[in-house]
């Protein structure tokens, strides 16, 4: 692995209260392609499901959870037991630990079909998951923003996720800010997010 494809950017991208470090990209525009067309076609995708005041939604995007054995995940008042790793999860999965010196045990995947698709406000501070560990996204296909607003005194931070893009989440992050995948009409193509996670 040479310099210019492991970028040195270990710098906090959240001024306050957690760590978002943009690792960069890691994959080029061919290996993201080839990535998200085996993922497209491989992952047990299905539709999401959460309560909203007591009423269930099934989200247009789609979702998949794997992970190194069956755990279970249970946010939004419903409990997912990870499907076993295929090959392309556990090759992407030690790229990304490569990058961010972090070890994973789980991914929930998302499919959003174009822009209209994306993902409300929340943060990911399950009890499932490791308290103050690494959350590391990498992204395939369509570039989309993801916002933070910090849960006190409101103050946002937008960055641009590129196509074979990995950004990490971890420290107090999940404690203090949200974040979101905005809808947009802009954008038409779809993206595929794996979030690698560390559970108990
Ligand atoms: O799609 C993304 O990049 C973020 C997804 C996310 O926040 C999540 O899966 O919890
Ligand atoms: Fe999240």
């Amino acid at each position: 692995m040479d310099l210019f494809s492991c970028p040195q950017s270990d710098q906090n991208l959240l001024p306050f209260d957690g760590e978002v470090i943009y690792h960069g990209i890691l994959l080029d525009a061919n290996e993201s392609e080839r990535f998200f067309n085996v993922l497209m076609e491989k992952i047990d995708w299905y539709n999401d499901r959460s309560v909203i005041y007591g009423k269930e939604i099934i989200t247009k995007r789609k979702v998949a959870w794997y992970g190194s054995k069956d755990f279970s995940y249970t946010y939004s008042g419903f409990t997912r037991v990870a499907t076993p790793w295929i090959e392309e999860l556990l090759a992407l999965k030690q790229l990304v630990e490569l990058y961010t010196d972090s070890m994973y045990n789980s991914c929930l995947l998302n499919l959003y079909h174009s822009g209209e698709e994306g993902m409300a406000w929340h943060s990911d501070g399950e009890k499932d998951l490791v308290d103050n560990g690494s959350i590391a996204c990498l992204s395939l296909g369509a570039q989309r923003r993801f916002d933070f607003k910090h849960k006190q005194s409101g103050d946002k931070k937008g960055f641009e996720l590129a196509n074979g893009s990995l950004i990490e989440m971890k420290g107090e992050t999940q404690k203090h800010w949200l974040h979101r995948i905005a809808p947009t009409k802009k954008v038409t193509a779809p993206r595929i997010s794996l979030t690698f996670r560390q559970m108990k």
